[in-house]
């Protein structure tokens, strides 16, 4: 078909791109990949039933061109599309009974583009978590039913990470059995829950409690703050947008201004401490039990950074085995797929080795943490602080990881990766929010670095250590290298014992600096602070440590057939060199390999981008991303990347006339302005 004619139609090639159909045909992997898509979507049956998810929702208009569309709406329109395909989601998980797993799969499926994510992710979650039995009899079918919208209010102007000085208050009067809500000054005000602008009617608001004068830490306090009849803002409640952001311009992320609204009693949710008629206060379990709602939704960024990753490798890869640009051999009449150039593959490969990595660990990480969270139900906390360890510090570490992936993967799309319809550019700027939201990355990782000593210091003082943590207990002087020939680096278990030996070296010398300070006279908190870096670098450490076994142990459950064990082999090792080649200062440094192995190390690394090479288009048609979820003219199934981007330009507004308005306006008078245009 000639350019014009596909110009003038729009149309797209019925057929696959040879291209995309050679990698097809030439990969060993192709007939084994519906294998890995069952491991991926959880068995076969979870298969069949996200593709009859995507089927209702994309035979819905309203969700087909969701991944893109947006780019060319103006906000009010971006948000109100947002808002109508909340309420189409939700009454779709009602005509089709969706489970909540299955309506995260319709999430993930339209890309997370929709208003009302709040209400799901910490909304309801929160009133699981924090609500007594017989609060959850009364408001939880309300929130479920969709009786009431609400959202997570924590996040103030003046403090996110600081949650003691958080200075929304919430006052008791026992004389009225009624919790008093101000936000007494500017940096009080609530700013950045999200569907909180335009959206909710009622908000869980974490507020400093104060009975007679007295403070008693942070609280959740569920508050209408519309009315329901009309929408409105009810008394001394003040609320709007915060105004436009990087993406996510589909959510009304909102500010709140409280003045002396009064809400009954029975609003603050009591599950981890009570408040009485006559106003006495009385606690239950963990001064912490109130953050539990932010371990769930951190445990969930985990498993997103992997769809997220999914998404952009499946776009990168076809792209490049599509594109073909200047040549590798001078002889040969056709130039080079840039899937072939072997600075390709390493900007490429490492997106997908980590989308596979990050599956996995976020698998094993949900289990935990559903584990845990049973015990807490039944009010054993013991392990509370481990899986607060894990989840914040692999929720920093996964957004770290994908957002510089995202970024390389956007570069290697060339200049069209930065054209809004590569849908690349959109990818970035989301994944950089799970950087800051529900914990800032440093902050986290300093959390980890916090458990880290502790546990240290416990393993010094002689205790026997279990969890993530038990390796601490390990006597250093008898480590030597394992790897003893180049063999050794395809030898993930070796591989998983330089990563140990190295967090075991950066924590100890983390808490040995401490140490030094604090016994050369430096206060605690001094002490601290000139060793933060040194402790997100071992709190990093550790936490890569910890995702190479989880995901080395959750491959060795895999009941596959051997193609599929080579190439998810392949990947695992590739994951598993890169990010020692990535740190190898760190690993020499703490003498966890010396040079030769880092030779060899390299040299492995360079020697796999070759082994995933063949298989990387079957590798991607594994994760089975559906066209509209991706939304990227270059990344389609069918590999026609040139004709989708000549048709998406038919979106533009701009080319919806030849003559543009602005050329009457002001280029003609400008051009006619002498009268001299008679050329
Ligand atoms: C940074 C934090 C953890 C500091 O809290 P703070 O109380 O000020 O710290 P302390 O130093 O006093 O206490 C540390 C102590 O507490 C334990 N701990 C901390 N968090 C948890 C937890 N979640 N569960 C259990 N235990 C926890 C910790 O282990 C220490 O124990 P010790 O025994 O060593 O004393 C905190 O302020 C924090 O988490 N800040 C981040 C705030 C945040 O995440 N906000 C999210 C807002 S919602 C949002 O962003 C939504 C986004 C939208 C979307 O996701 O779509
Ligand atoms: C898209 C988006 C959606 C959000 N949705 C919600 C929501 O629904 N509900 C809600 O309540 N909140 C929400 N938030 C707010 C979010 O949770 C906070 O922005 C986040 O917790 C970080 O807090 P902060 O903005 O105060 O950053 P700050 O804490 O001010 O961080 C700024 C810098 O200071 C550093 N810093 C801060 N404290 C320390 C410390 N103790 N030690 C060392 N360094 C430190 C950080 O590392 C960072 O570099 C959202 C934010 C975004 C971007």
């Amino acid at each position: 078909m000639s350019a014009a004619a596909i110009l003038d139609l729009g149309k797209i090639p019925s057929k696959v791109n040879p291209e995309l159909q050679s990698e097809r045909d030439c990969s060993s992997l192709t007939p084994y990949i519906s294998e890995i898509t069952a491991i991926v979507d959880g068995g076969r049956n979870n298969t069949e039933k996200r593709r009859q998810i995507e089927r209702i929702l994309f035979k819905d208009p309203l969700f087909r061109d969701c991944a893109i569309d947006s780019v060319y709406k103006p906000r009010d329109e971006m948000y109100a599309r947002g808002v109508e395909r909340s309420v189409r989601l939700f009454a779709l998980k009602e005509e089709y009974n969706w489970t909540d797993e299955e309506f995260g799969i319709a999430v993930y499926v339209i890309n997370h583009q929709y208003s009302l994510g709040l209400h799901t992710v910490m909304f309801i979650p929160a009133l699981e978590r924090l609500s007594t039995e017989q609060q959850k009899a009364k408001w939880l079918h309300l929130a479920r039913n969709y009786q009431i919208i609400g959202t997570y209010a924590q996040t103030e102007l003046g403090h996110g990470t600081n949650l003691q000085g958080l200075e929304t208050i919430a006052t008791y009067d026992a004389t009225t059995e009624e919790f008093i809500l101000n936000t007494p000054t500017v940096t009080s005000i609530k700013w950045w829950p999200g569907a909180l602008g335009k959206s909710v009617n009622y908000a869980i608001i974490l507020a400093t409690l104060i009975i007679d004068g007295k403070k008693h830490g942070m609280h959740p306090f569920l508050t209408p703050l519309r009315s329901t009849e009309d929408h409105k803002p009810l008394p001394g409640v003040k609320v709007g947008d915060i105004g436009p952001k990087l993406t996510f311009n589909t959510v009304d992320n909102g500010y709140l201004i409280l003045n002396n609204v009064r809400i009954p009693r029975e609003n603050m949710l009591m599950k981890n401490a009570q408040v009485s008629r006559e106003g006495h206060f009385t606690s239950r379990g963990p001064s912490k039990a109130n953050y539990s709602a932010m371990i769930l939704v951190r445990v969930t960024i985990v498993n997103w950074c992997s769809v997220i990753l999914s998404n952009s490798s499946t776009i990168t890869v076809r792209y490049s085995a599509v594109r073909r640009q200047s040549t590798l051999d001078s002889s040969s009449e056709k130039e080079s797929k840039i899937l072939d150039y072997q600075t390709q593959q390493y900007k490429v490969f490492p997106s997908l080795a980590t989308a596979y990595a990050l599956f996995f660990v976020s698998k094993t990480l949900k289990n935990r943490y559903l584990k845990t969270y049973a015990e807490i139900m039944k009010g054993n906390f013991k392990n509370l602080p481990e899986i607060h360890c894990q989840s914040a510090g692999m929720k920093a570490l996964s957004a770290e990881m994908t957002v510089e992936l995202l970024e390389i993967s956007r570069q290697a799309c060339g200049g069209h990766g930065y054209l809004a319809a590569s849908a690349l550019g959109d990818a970035v700027a989301s994944a950089k929010a799970l950087v800051t939201v529900e914990g800032e990355n440093t902050v986290l990782y300093l959390q980890v670095a916090r458990y880290l000593m502790k546990r240290f210091a416990a393993a010094v003082s002689g205790e026997r250590l279990s969890g993530s943590t038990e390796y601490l207990c390990m006597d250093p002087i008898k480590y030597s290298c394992p790897i003893n020939s180049p063999g050794d680096c395809m030898n993930v278990s070796l591989l998983c014992q330089v990563y140990r030996f190295r967090a075991y070296r950066m924590i100890s010398k983390a808490a040995r600096m401490l140490q030094r300070d604090i016994e050369g006279g430096k206060k605690q908190h001094k002490a601290m602070n000139d060793n933060l870096v040194q402790l997100v670098r071992a709190a990093r450490a550790h936490l890569l440590y910890c995702m190479m076994v989880d995901y080395k142990e959750s491959m060795n459950q895999l009941q596959i057939s051997v193609p599929v064990s080579k190439a998810l082999n392949n990947l695992l090792v590739f994951f598993t060199v890169f990010n020692i080649v990535k740190n190898a200062g760190d690993f020499l440094e703490t003498e966890s390999i010396g040079l030769p192995q880092m030779e060899w190390l390299k040299e492995t690394e360079v020697k796999m981008l070759a082994e995933i090479r063949p298989d990387a288009v079957s590798l991607v048609d594994a994760f089975d991303i559906h066209d509209n979820t991706h939304g990227s003219v270059l990344g389609c199934y069918d590999g026609n990347v040139y004709e989708r981007m000549l048709k998406s330009t038919q979106n533009e507004p701009l080319n919806q006339c030849d003559v543009h308005y602005s050329f009457h306006q002001h280029l003609k008078p400008f051009l006619q302005r002498n009268n001299t245009s008679k050329l």
